[in-house]
């Protein structure tokens, strides 16, 4: 067997398991090996209904006196027992699991696995695993895997076939040199992937998980190296040195721009003139002010005679930007009389619409086309396509080479980014790209004031709020979910603006907004938020990245436990975007205080990196794959923050050995740079 061999190979796979597997993205041996666990279980000894700990993974053992039986009532079939150990009852709890009150004998002893809770005032374990004694023995002290599934592929499924795989003990041979591991302190290949599957302890699955997220980003530094050092920079056939309508344009701001971002601008304008095109990354945490440097940009390309393009991740941010250039370069125009042909292309516009736009493009009627990035790379022909700013989520990879250069045109490509990295990680994840920073935000913010509070404060928040929006201020309020589900107890956008519109006055007008509306509805939404007909936004992180608008001065984020310190960061940049006082209420659920103690991070700092990295401090080793930082540069098992020290030493190993690495780990550099997010980057 080879590593590149498909699953097809295996025992146990035939049509349908190997399409199954395909949905999850597994097609070789190697996406299986790669297919690491999500999560881990610690399988205890199990304990006496009355040893019951609340809220934490158990085993209880225990004999059901009497049969399961099916609860009535309710929208989903349920099934439940009790078990009974003194003044103590445990109740057990199953959703859809209707053939269980034949399988589970009343008399026997059984092993039930799950969490204790609360559950109306009695203690309950919702969907408990069911053992045998004899068959629990068996995991009894172990860390067992949990994969993610999909229809069709269970865990028992996926677990059999990584065994198999792991069975071969000649499949891998570890490409680094026994002294480079002892120099770094990486364990060896296979018994790194034998201990993320199964782990043999704690221990073991560190050392598992250190050197395969060492792997991604060793090899990820690697080619990032390579292809720096094997590409010659091509030449800068849009050179463009009148700056007069930059200056022009700064001159009609309503503010000044700050010290970083004129050192931003000055390096990109460098740029314009220098030999070689622009590959620059502009780098500035939330509400830094990294658009107006894009306008900046765009301005010097079409004053040179160019067209440019900005692609935005999302349609409702592709609107936003267009919306906002259309407004500052009409007053622009009022000003200076030189007038800019802004187009939007989005995947939701009609086919005419777009039509209007690709011949509006080849005539060059358009000189800043703004949009996402789905359209943009198929039909879109400029007539001369000089500047192109994208975000950092969509670096180019090959398709897109073939798009910007196929046609000759050899564009500046500026690459923005709101994630906060310090400069030494920065060259290591983009070495390829120049790097400008503002690190600055414009002087007349104010620091966002921010608290932690239970969900006993909300109708203080919500008078807050009303005083706020009679100020003429609007709100987000942000749910963890869509809709309500029986599984989960966490607060969901839909109901929640219901109970909301009835608690806040009728003059106040309240909308949702949720990734799973289309994308004409969310433009709708979002339009009539900036026009501010709406005041109060419920929403589910949607409006995570990008969404500007400066008259929102509440953020209110319930479940704020569910989220990762990054991604608060993030949604908490959403507000103090502009002169007045903001405000963020992070409403924690429950009653742990480690999750108070997280939260309580974001009230001390304001310093995205700071905030990251201190979570994984917080949490500890332990729980190395809970929540994730929002998803950046997605590989397997490193995560940028969590693994910051890992990330250097890998960036280090890579400069120190880059000629001393065999030679055929072309397949796998190219593996770790697509898991990130780049084919091949430019
Ligand atoms: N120097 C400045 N002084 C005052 N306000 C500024 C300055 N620069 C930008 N702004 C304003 O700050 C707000 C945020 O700027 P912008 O939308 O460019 O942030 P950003 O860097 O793109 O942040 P994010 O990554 O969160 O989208 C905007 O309303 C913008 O007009």
């Amino acid at each position: 067997m080879k590593i590149t061999d498909s699953v097809r190979r295996l025992k146990g796979v035939g049509d349908k398991v190997e399409n199954n597997l395909n949905k999850l993205g597994i097609f070789t041996v190697e996406d299986l090996l790669e297919y690491y666990p999500r999560a881990y279980q610690t399988y205890d000894v199990p304990v006496d209904v009355s040893d019951i700990i609340p809220g934490k993974h158990l085993a209880v053992r225990g004999v059901l006196h009497r049969s399961l039986v099916r609860i009535p009532g309710g929208h989903v079939e349920k099934t439940a027992g009790t078990l009974v150990d003194g003044d103590t009852r445990l109740q057990l709890l199953w959703y859809r699991m209707p053939y269980l009150r034949k399988q589970v004998i009343a008399g026997k002893t059984y092993i039930f696995y799950g969490v204790v809770k609360n559950k109306n005032g009695q203690w309950t374990m919702e969907q408990p695993e069911i053992y045998e004694p004899e068959a629990y023995e068996k995991i009894c002290s172990t860390i067992q895997p949990i994969y993610s599934l999909t229809e069709g592929v269970h865990q028992k499924l996926i677990g059999k076939l990584v065994r198999q795989v792991l069975e071969e003990k000649t499949l891998f041979q570890d490409y680094l040199p026994e002294k480079l591991r002892m120099e770094f302190q990486l364990a060896e290949y296979n018994f790194a992937l034998q201990n993320i599957h199964y782990p043999k302890n704690q221990e073991t699955l560190t050392l598992a998980r250190r050197r395969l997220g060492f792997d991604e980003f060793f090899l990820f530094a690697l080619a990032i190296r390579r292809m720096k050092a094997s590409r010659e920079r091509s030449e800068n056939i849009h050179p463009a040195s009148d700056r007069t309508w930059a200056e022009q344009f700064i001159g009609c701001l309503e503010y000044r721009l700050t010290n970083a971002q004129l050192r931003a601008w000055k390096e990109i304008s460098a740029d314009f003139s220098g030999p070689h095109v622009m590959n620059r990354l502009l780098q500035g945490d939330v509400g830094s002010g990294k658009t107006v440097i894009a306008q900046l940009t765009l301005l010097t390309a079409v004053q040179a005679g160019y067209q440019g393009c900005l692609m935005a991740p999302t349609e409702v941010l592709a609107r936003q930007h267009y919306e906002s250039f259309v407004n500052d370069f009409e007053k622009f125009y009022q000003k200076t009389g030189i007038c800019l042909r802004i187009g939007l292309l989005t995947g939701s516009m009609k086919a005419k619409e777009k039509r209007a736009v690709y011949e509006a493009l080849e005539t060059h009627e358009i000189d800043i086309l703004i949009g996402t990035h789905a359209v943009i790379q198929e039909k879109v022909h400029f007539h001369d396509l000089g500047m192109v700013i994208t975000d950092e989520q969509h670096r180019f990879g090959v398709s897109q080479r073939e798009w910007l250069f196929g046609k000759g045109s050899l564009p500046h490509v500026l690459v923005m980014s709101a994630t906060p990295i310090p400069r030494t990680l920065a060259i290591i994840l983009y070495g390829d790209l120049d790097i400008s920073v503002i690190d600055e935000l414009p002087e007349k913010r104010k620091p966002i004031k921010n608290c932690v509070v239970d969900p006993g404060y909300r109708p203080a928040a919500y008078r807050f709020i009303e005083n706020q929006v009679r100020q003429g201020h609007q709100v987000y309020i942000i749910c963890p979910m869509v809709e309500e589900s029986e599984f989960m107890d966490l607060e969901n956008v839909l109901d929640y603006t219901e109970k909301i519109r009835k608690i806040l006055p009728p003059s106040i007008k309240v909308a949702y907004l949720h990734g799973k509306m289309t994308g004409t509805q969310k433009d709708e939404i979002m339009e009539r938020f900036h026009r501010q007909e709406i005041q109060v936004l419920v929403s589910t992180t949607v409006i995570e990245v990008g969404i500007n608008v400066p008259n929102a001065t509440v953020m209110m984020v319930e479940n704020a436990e569910r989220f990762g310190l990054a991604q608060l960061h993030q949604l908490r940049g959403r507000v103090g975007r502009g002169d007045d006082q903001s405000y963020c209420i992070f409403v924690q659920s429950g009653k742990s205080e480690s999750a108070k103690e997280r939260l309580e991070i974001l009230v001390k700092s304001n310093d995205g990196f700071k905030i990251a990295s201190e979570d994984l401090k917080l949490r500890g080793p332990g729980d190395m794959f809970g929540l994730r930082q929002s998803g950046l540069m997605d590989f397997h098992i490193g995560d940028l923050y969590q693994d910051s020290d890992l990330l250097q030493v890998a960036g280090d190993c890579a400069k120190k050995y880059e000629n001393q690495i065999p030679e055929n780990l072309e397949r796998r550099m190219e593996r770790y740079m697509r898991l990130a997010g780049n084919d091949v980057i430019l």
